[in-house]
């Protein structure tokens, strides 16, 4: 049931499967296990090349050590050839203070990346089903996800020089753990996914159940839905761009200005589209999701026969309602500069109201990560700094090479740019950078796990 239904939806989506070359991302559970096998007992039929990569995240030590070792053996019995890694993603979520799933996956891909390169494969294929797709849709939806978002997991999209490809989102959980059963294929299960913490386990547990009672081809129906919104949103999409082009100017300082009797001359759908264009480019930077309020004060601001009004938006965003324009600009403050030396134990409030305080010899597990730096203080040099950010500054961090750009670092981090001249920066005494606080460290004064050492410890609490 699973081959023939993969292989109709595969031929729906006009994939050209034949002499085409996969990475397969196993994981060892029984979506990529099966995955792996639909595909390598195809690979004379349709002349496919299939090479498999598998991460161990080092979450869950030994255990997932043996994932690891089990889905080398499930590929080398059958010589499939295979990549292995090892990635401590745990110390990287220290480094970085992202959340597990996303540092996991920042790690997953960069090693996927590195074996698509190196077998110069043109597909990664990844084992994403029926089932998550449905979750995806719903929690979108009921997260109030606009455009593209609400239709969930794309069965294609660009990825290095080739795709991601997903060719099992048309068939249910259930289908793939009956092919792993049909074929005695013996798939680990990832203790996490038993969870009823995280918000798509409660979709899972939940509510799948009731709706695949209710209907058993809700996959395939959730599936189309899915492809029709998202050529629909492409198209609206166009036609917007295309239209807001002709009431819209963008000028180099970012702000934006609206004919209002253009925009309100579109259609209704277009009109919600070219809001959602402006707050685009508009918090381009820093994305941030309005609340359907601020979209509806928006639409009544066009609206309103009264020719002025204004309102104020996130991060600083001001919309200004002049007879036939509306105008869109983030306000200008000007950043108060600061200088401090800490010598000893101390606490500092900033202008912001942010506090930075400054211990020793504290027990190193009391702090969190992300809000605590640990200097040894043996070895570091006083008085430590915190000032205001300058033109050029730069940090050494781990893992990279050479130094990055402290504006590079707000960037990545997606912190607005009228919050960055203000922004807490700790140096050592010869203006070394040692932290950005609340989101990167340097490594110039490596801590080490279980050592007894006395540490100097500094930490940031945002107002
Ligand atoms: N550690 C990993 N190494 C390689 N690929 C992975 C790994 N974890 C996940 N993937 C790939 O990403 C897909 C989606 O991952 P996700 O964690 O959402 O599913 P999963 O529950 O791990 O699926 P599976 O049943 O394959 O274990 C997997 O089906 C697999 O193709």
């Amino acid at each position: 049931m699973l081959d023939r239904k993969v292989e109709a939806f595969l031929r729906r989506k006009q994939f050209e499967i034949e002499n085409s070359s996969f990475l397969v991302g196993v994981s060892g559970g029984p979506d990529s296990l099966a995955l792996v096998h639909f595909l390598w007992s195809r690979r004379e039929k349709w002349n496919i090349k299939v090479v498999v990569a598998h991460l161990d995240h080092m979450f869950r030590g030994n255990e997932s050590f043996q994932e690891a070792e089990f889905v080398k053996e499930f590929c080398q019995n059958r010589n499939i050839p295979v990549e292995v890694e090892q990635v401590n993603v745990p110390e990287y979520i220290e480094m970085t203070g992202l959340s597990s799933q996303v540092a996991a996956r920042d790690c997953r891909y960069r090693f996927f990346s590195k074996v698509l390169n190196k077998y110069q494969l043109n597909y990664l294929a990844l084992g994403h089903h029926g089932d998550d797709q449905i979750e995806t849709v719903l929690m979108r939806l009921t997260r109030g996800s606009t455009g593209k978002a609400r239709a969930g997991i794309p069965f294609s999209r660009p990825f290095e020089s080739g795709e991601i490809v997903r060719p099992f989102l048309c068939v249910s959980k259930r289908e793939i753990e009956d092919y792993c059963g049909q074929h005695q294929l013996e798939p680990r299960y990832d203790p996490s996914n038993e969870k009823d913490v995280y918000s798509r386990n409660r979709f899972r547990h939940l509510v799948l159940p009731f709706l695949s009672k209710e209907n058993p081809q809700v996959h395939e129906h959730f599936q189309r839905f899915s492809e029709d919104i998202d050529s629909d949103e492409s198209y609206l999409q166009e036609l917007t761009v295309e239209k807001m082009n002709r009431v819209m100017k963008r000028k180099k300082d970012g702000s934006i200005t609206i004919d209002i009797e253009g925009f309100r001359g579109m259609p209704m759908p277009l009109q919600r589209r070219g809001i959602q264009l402006i707050l685009k480019y508009l918090y381009q930077e820093n994305p941030t999701s309005l609340s359907a309020i601020h979209i509806d004060q928006l639409f009544s601001l066009m609206n309103n026969p009264q020719p002025s009004g204004t309102l104020d938006f996130p991060n600083g965003l001001k919309v200004v309602r002049s007879y036939t324009e509306c105008h869109f600009q983030f306000s200008i403050k000007e950043a108060e500069t600061y200088y401090y030396e800490i010598n000893q134990p101390e606490v500092i409030i900033l202008p912001s109201g942010d506090i930075i305080t400054f211990e020793y010899g504290k027990e190193r597990n009391e702090f969190s990560q992300k809000d605590t730096l640990l200097l040894p203080s043996d070895n570091v040099h006083l008085p430590i700094k915190i000032r205001t950010r300058k033109n050029g500054d730069r940090m050494t961090i781990k893992g990279m090479n050479g130094t990055k750009k402290i504006k590079d670092i707000f960037i990545d981090a997606k912190i607005p740019k009228y919050e960055r001249d203000s922004w807490p920066i700790i140096t050592d005494s010869f203006d070394n950078i040692i932290w950005v606080p609340g989101i990167k460290k340097s490594n110039l004064y490596p801590t080490e796990e279980n050592d007894d050492r006395r540490y100097i410890c500094i930490s940031y609490k945002k107002h």
